[in-house]
């Protein structure tokens, strides 16, 4: 049943958004904070002073947010799949489905997504860069309390539009990215998988790992752009649309700006989409 991809989408996406927070937490530290010598020494850092729930700030509002997203980006993923080729998700692999259709399929899937990641994206990066201490009595206060009070002053100060800044760059990142994922998927597990037989576990493990890398690996010259753009007015630089940025982040920065963080995005990736796509395939299963 159509609902039943939506479930599957969200319940593998925060499975594994869990398991890439860590990942995710050692990114936003290393690109806002000089204090570390490197992805290592930041992990032992953060082990020593924080433990291991150190790695576990601030999941909650991105596990909130995931139940939407995921479940959007497979639900529209699969139905939009099921309109164009009418194969049922129990046979789709001994019918297989073209690759175009996977294409057509994800980058809807991505393009819809985008929009509803945006207002909660946006919030994420807006807190991950304030870079001011806890709070201590005397020292300067963060912008942002939390996640509730940057929405509402997002609101006050640029009324319900502000919550979409950068939309736009999100979109042209995750429609044809999130095409790329699905097809690379596809053509890993069918690979690797003798005709007319599903794939198995370490199959999906594999092959969505590695669909995670490739899309991230595409996605991440527009990530950079993406996260500057609703960084846009905040820290006194003022963008004058997206080609604007694109220009003046290379003039400055040199053509490497694009591939800012792109490590750790594909280190993060890999364990990231394995984990979604095995859960994903096997809810399923389960179901059908
Ligand atoms: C399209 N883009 C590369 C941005 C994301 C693709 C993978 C999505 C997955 N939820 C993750 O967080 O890795």
């Amino acid at each position: 049943m159509p609902a039943e991809e939506f479930v599957a989408g969200w319940v593998s996406g925060a499975l594994g958004l869990v398991l890439g927070h860590p990942f995710d937490t050692i990114k936003v530290r290393l690109q806002s904070q000089n204090k570390y010598r490197g992805i290592l020494d930041c992990a032992i850092q953060i082990y020593r002073h924080e433990s291991v729930l150190g790695f576990f700030k601030g999941m909650s509002f991105p596990i909130a947010s995931i139940a939407l997203v995921n479940s959007v980006l497979f639900g529209v993923y699969s139905n939009v799949l099921l309109a164009l080729t009418t194969t049922p998700h129990q046979e789709r692999w001994t019918h297989p489905p073209v690759y175009m259709d996977v294409f057509i399929a994800g980058c809807l899937g991505g393009f819809v997504q985008a929009y509803c990641l945006a207002p909660f994206d946006l919030i994420k990066v807006r807190l991950q860069n304030q870079t001011e201490p806890r709070a201590q009595l005397g020292s300067p206060r963060p912008r942002y309390r939390g996640p509730l009070h940057c929405m509402t002053s997002i609101l006050q100060n640029e009324g319900p539009q502000g919550l979409f800044r950068g939309s736009g760059t999100l979109m042209l990142r995750d429609t044809p990215t999130l095409g790329i994922y699905f097809v690379s998927y596809e053509w890993l597990c069918r690979y690797y998988t003798p005709k007319d037989q599903n794939p198995n576990s370490a199959t999906v493990l594999v092959a969505g790992g590695c669909a995670g890398i490739a899309s991230w690996v595409t996605a991440t010259p527009l990530d950079v752009i993406k996260c500057r753009m609703q960084m846009d007015g905040l820290k006194g630089r003022v963008y004058h649309g997206l080609l604007d940025c694109m220009v003046s982040s290379v003039q400055q920065e040199g053509p490497q700006v694009f591939f800012r963080g792109l490590i750790i995005n594909s280190a993060r990736a890999f364990p990231v989409n394995a984990v979604t796509f095995l859960s994903y395939e096997y809810l399923l299963r389960w179901w059908g």
